[in-house]
């Protein structure tokens, strides 16, 4: 089991949980939107940090941007398992071959 798969378990784990007991539970229980919302936030700093080119601190962006991705898909109910599955069937195939499927 990868870290991410780990981290997704953990965070499917703490739906319903006491939102006093987790920082995962307290996020999910303000619901998909707000999570998405943090997602969004997570991604721009992300992105601050890729601009001022600063590798450490946007290792530690980085970071937060998955663990908030995870918290995002797990609010909708998408498992991990579907996004890695599509990942896996574009793999091999040309990312301009992808853009012309999606009619872009
Ligand atoms: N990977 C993470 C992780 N990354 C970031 N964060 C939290 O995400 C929050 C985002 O930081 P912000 O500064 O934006 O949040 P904030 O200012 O406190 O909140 P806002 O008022 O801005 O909404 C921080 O409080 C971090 O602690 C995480 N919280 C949990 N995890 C993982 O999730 C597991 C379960 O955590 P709990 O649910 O807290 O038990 C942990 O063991 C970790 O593995």
């Amino acid at each position: 089991m990868s870290i991410l798969d780990e981290l997704y378990a953990t965070i499917e784990a703490r739906k319903g949980a006491d939102p006093d007991s987790s920082w995962t539970a307290k996020l999910l229980s303000k619901g998909p939107e707000k999570c998405a919302e943090k997602f969004g936030e997570e991604a721009v700093e992300a992105i601050i940090e890729a601009v001022r080119n600063d590798p450490q601190k946007l290792k530690s962006e980085a970071a937060d941007v998955l663990y908030h991705l995870l918290v995002m898909l797990a609010a909708r109910d998408v498992p991990l398992a579907d996004v890695l599955a599509e990942l896996s069937r574009r793999q091999g195939t040309s990312g301009l071959t992808e853009k012309a499927s999606r009619g872009q």
